[in-house]
């Protein structure tokens, strides 16, 4: 650190922050006494499971909407890319009553705002489909993080749900941690994006592995360290 204060770098996405590492703290608090979720061993992240999140009702009825809603990913940068995240994605409607619904049980299982939450996104992957290797919060030198910071700012925790078994492939893997979790419908997946410490994780890195036998589909909410919008 030099002597002169610099305003721009304690806002800094991509440093440590108290604001951050309270959300971490009272995330994982809450988890961590809830009997139905598990904490996945891994030393250098914060990462939970819990089974039977959603019915298989839901999980098709989610579905059907995600096909209803389906079009090409594109990446957070806006770039269209053809090989990086090659599977259809939706945003579904925060007025449906189903996804009204499950964000409400989402915000309860983690006690996270519903004003944090970005509205809930719908994937499906198709045999050969995958979403390389990405980290999901901001990085601070990226163009748009200046956009991100007044939107919401940091990217805290992902919730993900399955909403299909996959015959072979579409495993969530996180190569840094050396594990990956298959996807098993209905399933919820959550993670905190920052360390203890509120900075980025660089062990959160993930990616959606090709999917090589069935479709895969999924749900993704992330949640931003303040209101979103
Ligand atoms: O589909 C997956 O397993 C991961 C999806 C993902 O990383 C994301 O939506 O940010
Ligand atoms: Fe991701």
């Amino acid at each position: 650190m030099t002597g002169s204060f610099d305003a721009d770098a304690a806002d800094d996405g991509g440093i440590a922050s108290p604001a951050r590492a309270a959300i971490g703290d009272a995330v994982r608090a809450r988890l961590e006494r809830n009997p139905m979720v598990s904490r996945i061993d891994t030393p250098h992240l914060e990462i939970f499971g819990r089974q039977d999140f959603l019915s298989p009702e839901e999980c098709a009825e989610l579905r059907r909407l995600i096909d209803a809603n389906a079009q090409p990913s594109t990446l957070f940068s806006g770039s269209a890319n053809a090989d990086y995240r090659t599977s259809h994605s939706g945003n579904l409607s925060p007025r449906d009553p189903l996804v009204e619904r499950i964000t409400e049980r989402i915000c309860a299982l983690t006690g996270l705002p519903a004003i944090s939450g970005e509205t809930l996104q719908g994937q499906r992957y198709t045999p050969g489909q995958e979403y390389k290797v990405h980290c999901d919060y901001f990085p601070a030198t990226a163009d748009y993080w200046q956009r991100m910071r007044g939107t919401g700012g940091q990217r805290t925790w992902t919730t993900m749900i399955y909403l299909s078994a996959v015959e072979a492939g579409g495993e969530t893997h996180f190569p840094q941690c050396e594990f990956m979790v298959p996807p098993v419908e209905g399933m919820i997946l959550i993670w905190n994006n920052m360390d203890r410490d509120g900075a980025p994780n660089r062990f959160s890195l993930h990616a959606a592995l090709p999917v090589e036998r069935g479709t895969k589909y999924v749900v993704t909410k992330w949640f931003r360290e303040r209101p979103w919008g």
